[in-house]
């Protein structure tokens, strides 16, 4: 299996070289050439597996690069009950009859990004003894709050890699921040900037395409690399959950397999939503995909429209890890859906000059065979938070909670085939103490977030995840903050 580059199909490369290089040279992201198929014998196997062997028999179908025992071995390394406090990994819980939560973030940095950055240095390290390479990668990250964590906790102290994040000084919770302040290892960088998270984004691509930059980097024994979700080896542990919650529910005897299935995802970037239309291409028996988004609802006007358009008002919102204009995996969709690189280049050209493009109606009524998309704003996610626990007891982050509210729209409409729907939660609601105690209408006055958590305590069944407690006596290491126009500055002093 190789993959191209989705502007430049001739841009051919292996899985092990997808994932050391993280986006292509011309801008573009690295997709598999063919979109492998499974059928109901695979699905039928998959049923008694572990969450690891399903992650197997998922990541073997694109790594046809790596070894079976190469695999496993990242794979045992990655999801082990030393880090992930649910020994099934990505549980699947039923708040009713027709309605199941996917918790994400039982992963050492209570977020869903632990279930692809766990597995990715893996991948990476593998991939870096395989091509024999001699530099050491730089790994570049841009986050709006969880992705950065996530990337440190995964990255560090793993040999030839070091890794820099950079994170919107005031767009992160307090939670989220202190998580990454305080991150140890002696590879790791992390750096505020003064701007958003689309900032920081569009000025790493702007570095990954710099071939000076590279030139010069290259010269001190670096190559770059990204663990956002624009690195193919962070999709592809993400296809995994699709399956094995499916394999849950029938388990369960919830569906028969077969059956059809809705999932509803919190988007930002594109890329935990993207794997469920991998998922699907795949032949998991998906009915449609739920896009859900927050104030920023960029992606909602797009479904709606064919027309996307990065041209409006930015919104600091009680979601933050959705606080995000310029969604990267769209361009992965968009070259799926047309197979055409040189159209993908002209939009994604067009998106960097003028903020917009629009795609053909052709393409925007496939998409909307697929997809269902809708926004949830502030107000309306405080009361989701609130009637998920008092309704079900069950405390969810805004993020979950956005995507719930946009599932039971979704519920409401003609189109809606009372059929399961899976919500993808994707962090724990310790991340997000005072929104949450804020829904639930508990007044903390003036506690701190070490205070809110043992307060949200009284209110959530879960324990505290032992990564968030443990902030309260952990040192600050990182203090710098840089202007977004001088990353390229402060990756060079990070490097030297
Ligand atoms: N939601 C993210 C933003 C970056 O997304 P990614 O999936 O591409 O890493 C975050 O929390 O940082």
């Amino acid at each position: 299996m190789k993959y191209n580059s989705t502007r430049d199909k001739n841009n051919r490369i292996s899985a092990a070289q997808t994932i050391i290089k993280g986006i292509a040279e011309d801008g573009g992201l690295f997709v598999p050439e063919k979109i492998p198929q499974t059928d109901d014998a695979f699905l039928s196997e998959m049923l008694t597996c572990s969450y690891q062997e399903r992650a197997f028999k998922i990541l073997s179908l694109y790594l046809t690069d790596y070894t079976d025992e190469e695999i496993k071995e990242c794979i045992k390394k990655a999801y082990t009950d030393q880090k992930f406090d649910d020994e099934s990994i990505a549980p699947l819980i039923k708040l009713s009859d027709e309605q199941y939560i996917l918790e994400l973030w039982h992963g050492p940095t209570s977020a869903f990004k632990d279930m692809a950055l766990q597995l990715l240095p893996q991948l990476m390290s593998t991939a870096l003894q395989k091509t024999k390479q001699k530099n050491d990668v730089a790994i570049l990250v841009a986050t709006s709050g969880d992705t950065g964590k996530a990337a440190l906790e995964g990255f560090r102290n793993v040999e030839k890699i070091k890794i820099i994040v950079f994170y919107p000084q005031q767009g992160v919770s307090d939670i989220q921040r202190r998580q990454m302040i305080t991150q140890k290892g002696a590879n790791v960088d992390v750096i505020a900037i003064e701007g958003n998270f689309d900032d920081a984004q569009s000025g790493l691509k702007k570095i990954f395409n710099d071939k000076v930059f590279n030139k010069e980097l290259a010269e001190k024994g670096y190559e770059l690399s990204s663990a956002n979700s624009i690195n193919w080896g962070r999709l592809l542990p993400q296809i995994v959950y699709y399956f094995s919650a499916y394999c849950d529910l029938v388990n369960k005897k919830v569906i028969r397999p077969g059956d059809k299935v809705d999932f509803t995802v919190p988007t930002g970037n594109f890329g935990d939503i993207l794997a469920g239309y991998y998922a699907r291409k795949m032949g998991l028996p998906i009915n449609k995909l739920i896009c859900a988004s927050n104030t920023n609802n960029v992606l909602t006007d797009f479904f709606a429209t064919g027309t996307y358009d990065k041209n409006r008002k930015f919104f600091k919102t009680i979601s933050p890890s959705m606080d995000i204009l310029i969604s990267s995996n769209l361009e992965r969709l968009l070259y799926h859906v047309t197979e055409d690189d040189r159209k993908i280049d002209e939009w994604m050209n067009k998106l960097s000059a003028n903020g917009h493009y629009t795609i053909d109606s052709s393409y925007l009524s496939q998409l909307q065979e697929i997809f269902i998309a809708d926004w949830v704003d502030e107000k309306e996610t405080l009361a989701t938070i609130r009637i998920l626990h008092d309704t079900y007891g069950y405390t969810a982050d805004p993020h979950t909670a956005v995507a719930w509210q946009a599932a039971q729209n979704y519920r409401e409409t003609a189109d809606y085939k009372k059929i399961p729907m899976v919500v993808l939660s994707t962090a724990s609601p310790y991340k997000f103490n005072d929104s949450v105690l804020a829904a639930l209408g508990i007044d903390i006055g003036d506690a701190d977030e070490f205070t809110q958590l043992d307060i949200l305590k009284k209110y959530n069944k879960s324990a505290i995840p032992a990564g968030l407690s443990s902030l309260k006596t952990a040192s600050i290491l990182h203090k710098k903050i840089c202007a977004k126009e001088n990353m390229a500055v402060e990756i060079r002093n990070c490097l030297k």
